[in-house]
């Protein structure tokens, strides 16, 4: 039998528990928990309109929850703001990566966080630290760290939008489907990156709507249905096919989930 968010042998950074929100009269997440991990990957899978994007942001401090807990690192917090989640550790990719086609990867992985020494960018040493996540995490797809982004396939696009959120010591790196754009190359080092985020320590949550790409990386599996949490499981205990049936119904009908668990009662 599935156990929701103990499951894992990670240790345990970010767990929420009984989590709603709320825009106006439409309630779009309901008493959502979930346990992020060290060194694992959460997938979080689910149809359209299912709250993953929202869920992502009540995270990062866009979207402030009208009940339930956030704690981090054993202790429980708020997260007003991305600067909170920031302070805390807690990262994210967007889609739309955030790069700034007109500086080189360096000045974007610093981008709003320049390290200054005196009234001058200390420009040596954030090429230092650049070089130093991107050697840590294996990424050898970028020749020049002095490289206009510009220049840049969509593959080395993410990997340097995955390796700015993984500069800053965080500890929870979020990606929204960043495979969504990639051909089968530039996937498959994108889904080694996210591997190796993992192995390096971070609690990384993988959003796709790609079976493929989540039970090639993940650890873990949450689905959400039409805003509750149809299930959090390990991906070695469950088939393409039960999570298919968990995104679209909300439950798996040969899958021995715990009530709790269960989207019951939509
Ligand atoms: N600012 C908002 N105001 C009102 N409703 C919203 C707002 N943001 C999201 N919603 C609603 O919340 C629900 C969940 O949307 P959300 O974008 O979180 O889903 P999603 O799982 O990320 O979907 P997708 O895979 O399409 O990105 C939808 O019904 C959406 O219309």
């Amino acid at each position: 039998m599935a156990d929701p968010g103990t499951a894992g042998t990670g240790e345990p950074v970010l767990r929420l528990t009984g989590l709603n929100k709320s825009f106006g009269p439409v309630h779009v997440l309901h008493d959502v928990d979930l346990t992020l991990r060290l060194g694992e990957v959460t997938a979080l899978v689910g149809d359209n309109g299912a709250g993953k994007s929202t869920l992502i942001k009540c995270i990062a401090g866009i979207h402030p929850i009208d009940s339930g807990t956030i704690e981090f690192d054993g202790r429980q917090v708020q997260i007003g703001s991305p600067r909170d989640a920031a302070a805390l550790g807690i990262e994210v990719v967007y889609q739309d990566l955030a790069l700034a086609d007109n500086l080189d990867i360096v000045q974007n992985m610093f981008l709003g966080r320049e390290r200054r020494r005196g009234l001058v960018l200390d420009e040596d040493s954030m090429e230092e630290a650049a070089r130093e996540t991107l050697a840590r995490l294996s990424v050898r797809t970028v020749k020049s760290v002095r490289q206009q982004v510009a220049s840049l396939s969509g593959g080395q696009r993410q990997t340097v939008a995955i390796a700015k959120a993984a500069l800053w010591e965080s500890k929870v790196v979020i990606l929204d489907e960043p495979t969504a754009a990639l051909g089968v190359a530039q996937t498959r080092q994108v889904l080694d990156l996210v591997r190796r985020l993992a192995d390096t320590g971070h609690a990384v949550v993988l959003i796709s709507h790609n079976m493929n790409d989540v039970f090639e990386v993940a650890d873990e599996i949450t689905a959400l249905y039409l805003g509750r949490v149809a299930a959090q499981v390990r991906r070695t205990d469950v088939t393409h096919g039960q999570v298919v049936e968990l995104i679209t119904a909300g439950r798996s009908g040969d899958l021995g989930l715990a009530p709790a668990t269960a989207a019951e009662n939509i």
